[in-house]
């Protein structure tokens, strides 16, 4: 391996399998499959594994990464982007890079301040910073070699919460905004130097501009006006990529529209081009090759840019070369991956908005009933996804992909007056969010979300075999030859399931929501897994129905050998008792306006009508000083903290409603602590 500290190129990523010790790209291959060959650990014996060591990472938010494993030494991250080395057999640290993400930024963006993972090529380990930053590290020190800026417009909220890839000496990265208002973009970088090589945008730009490309003058055509242009566009390039090697083709998905709301966003209708689709791009230059677009016209928020797996499959006796998704829309799609040809798409989920996928012409029949453009509708799945961004894993041997699917639900009421506002503001053309106050709706809503480990078969296009969870946003999976799935649980739990029938074989307490898919590695020809623990992301933030699953963030890595003996910290306490509470003097229409002031403006971060998931702090708590100061923090004082100013856009009488509803949560939180548990209870 040389004197190099990890000395990742093409040539070992794309021969992974002959050193299945390691884990050197985001989805351990090229071809995202996050199978692993090892197989020490089995179905006989995964039940004495033991916790190896564990390591507190700094911020207790959401933690995503997917660890990189190379030559015993692994390279990982936290919330605000934070790079961790750590000796991947004793946990130990050996350097830390923190990009020092500006905390002002936090507010830019959608789903909590998350990050990913790193790449490794080279000697260098490569990061996507919260605030757009693409840094390249020394992998033996942590300092930086250079640091680039990917962000075209810092008059918008990009955000980069997604792992970079590099693809022949060439680092990838896309960014996040498109419930934001951003115009989406994937970009390629030199790996040694930084130096930006090519850039290619997923939806158009101005109109009156000439298009950049002739992927863009394509997709123009299936846009009506201009409006997207102050809006955005969306089509965030915001999490998954794959490459294969032979077809020299680089696949990335991207997201919903900005604004969701198509009637805004492109009056006249149209699919809008590239959104929530799937396009292959020749790596050396970023140009066009195919596209597969599984929402046309998306506007629900069903992003594409869920987890890519490549695999050949043998499907009615031939092999095919194919990719697999299944994205938020609850469609599980079989791709030709040359030609981007659908082979078979059938639901993996439940849902309502498209009956079947018509394969004459490739797309979604819509129920109409689904169209929340005119008037509210209950639709499913929710924008948390049937699937959200925790990554599937393909295991070859049972030919089955194990997908953490979910079923969730919304219900979704026009604004088709919505303007663009300004950065840090959600962009979507839609009324508040809606959810019950009331403790038992809330749980009849609640208990509508339902979380699965799910068995699916790609070739015959159905279950073979499915998980009950507690609720939705469980872990990313991952399979082994030991005949294994590994996945975290978000009601704080690390398990493994047998591969071959679902039968649950081993779990250990995590402390808090597992979210982020698992590695396996060895050191010394000793197996490790690793999960990443830490509750956050869009659900946690959501509040309120993210409480079914017990947990607080916590962050930490937890390794897991057999027979390992290492103690788990003991969990973190919670909650402090209600403050004492300024009076309620708000009448029930100023109340009824503080609600969808807080519904607007709040929730997406504090919850709900002012229930917090845990992760931010619960507004109901805020003790008479924090209230004194109320209108102080709404206009930046806790900017450093992360928490947004919002003053510009409240009036003072508006700010003085939106604190009242929040005072009228806490009285109500109160009462119901008040009330015997059995009136709140399912
Ligand atoms: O449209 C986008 O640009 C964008 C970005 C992100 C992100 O960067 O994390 C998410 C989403 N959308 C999204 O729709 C979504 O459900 C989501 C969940 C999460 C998360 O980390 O928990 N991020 C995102
Ligand atoms: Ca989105």
């Amino acid at each position: 391996a040389g004197s190099q500290a990890a000395p990742v190129d093409g040539a070992r990523i794309q021969a992974a399998d002959r050193e299945p010790g390691n884990w050197m790209s985001h989805g351990r291959s090229y071809d995202e499959q996050r199978y692993s060959p090892l197989a020490k650990i089995d179905q006989a014996n995964v039940g004495q594994l033991g916790l190896a060591w564990t390591y507190k990472l700094d911020v207790d938010r959401g933690v995503e990464a997917t660890p990189i494993v190379v030559d015993g030494i692994m390279y990982t991250t936290g919330a605000y982007s934070i790079v961790y080395a750590l000796d991947a057999r004793s946990g130990k640290l050996l350097w830390k890079y923190d990009p020092q993400v500006p905390r002002d930024w936090s507010g830019n963006g959608c789903c909590d301040v998350v990050n990913r993972g790193v790449a490794a090529w080279k000697g260098k380990v490569y990061v996507g910073s919260f605030d757009g930053r693409l840094i390249a590290l020394d992998a033996r020190t942590g300092k930086p070699a250079w640091t680039t800026d990917t962000v075209i417009d810092r008059n918008r909220s990009y955000t980069i919460t997604g792992a970079p890839r590099v693809v022949k000496d060439k680092v990838i990265i896309g960014n996040g905004g498109a419930e934001m208002g951003v115009r989406g973009y994937v970009s390629a970088y030199d790996a040694a130097s930084g130096k930006l090589l090519w850039r290619f945008f997923t939806v158009p730009g101005d109109p009156k501009q000439p298009p950049e490309n002739k992927a863009m003058e394509m997709a123009r055509k299936t846009w009506s006006g201009d409006a997207y242009v102050q809006q955005g566009g969306g089509g965030t390039v915001w999490d998954s990529m794959a490459y294969d090697p032979e077809l020299d083709l680089l696949y990335v998905g991207t997201g919903n529209g900005s604004m969701w709301n198509r009637k805004v966003r492109s009056p006249g209708g149209g699919d809008n081009l590239f959104l929530s689709s799937i396009i292959a791009l020749k790596p050396d230059s970023g140009e066009y090759v195919w596209h597969y677009q599984t929402t046309p016209g998306d506007t629900w928020d069903y992003t594409a840019t869920q987890h890519i797996i490549l695999a050949d499959l043998r499907i009615k006796g031939e092999l095919r070369k194919v990719l697999m998704q299944a994205p938020k829309n609850a469609f599980f799609y079989v791709i030709d991956r040359k030609t981007g040809e659908l082979i078979s798409a059938e639901k993996f989920a439940p849902s309502n908005w498209a009956s079947h996928v018509d394969m004459k012409t490739g797309r979604p029949v819509e129920n109409p009933e689904a169209d929340w453009t005119k008037e509210a509708r209950l639709i499913f799945p929710s924008p948390f996804g049937a699937h959200n961004w925790q990554p599937m894993s393909f295991n070859p041997k049972t030919g089955l992909v194990y997908i953490p699917m979910q079923e969730t639900l919304i219900l979704l009421a026009p604004d088709n007056n919505a303007k663009y506002v300004r950065k840090g503001i959600f962009n979507v053309g839609l009324q508040p969010f809606d959810m019950p106050e009331d403790p038992k709706g809330l749980q009849q809503v609640a208990d509508a979300h339902k979380g699965h480990l799910l068995a699916w078969d790609p070739v015959a296009q159905k279950a073979a075999w499915d998980q009950p969870h507690v609720t939705i946003w469980n872990g990313g999976t991952l399979s082994t030859a030991g005949g294994l799935v590994f996945q975290g649980s978000a009601d704080g739990r690390a398990v493994a399931y047998a591969a071959d029938t679902g039968k649950k074989l081993w779990e250990a307490p995590a402390n808090t929501g597992v979210m982020a898919g698992p590695v396996t590695y060895t050191v010394d020809g000793e197996q490790y897994v690793t999960f990443m623990a830490g509750w956050g992301g869009a659900f946690a933030l959501g509040g309120a129905m993210a409480n079914v699953a017990k947990v607080r963030p916590e962050a930490r890595v937890l390794t897991y050998k057999l027979g390992g003996k290492a103690k788990m910290p003991a969990p973190k306490r919670v909650m402090a008792s209600l403050p004492k509470l300024p009076p309620v003097t708000a009448t029930p229409e100023q109340l009824a306006l503080g609600r969808a002031l807080f519904n607007g403006y709040c929730s997406v971060c504090h919850g709900f009508n002012a229930i917090s998931g845990g992760v931010l702090p619960d507004l109901r708590y805020l003790t008479p000083e924090k209230h004194q100061i109320f209108a102080g923090i709404l206009a930046g004082a806790y900017l450093q903290k992360g928490m947004p100013a919002f003053a510009d856009l409240l009036p003072p009488d508006y700010q003085a409603v939106l604190q009242q509803y929040i005072i009228k949560r806490a009285h109500d939180l109160e009462q119901e602590l008040a009330q015997p548990q059995k009136d709140a209870a399912r």
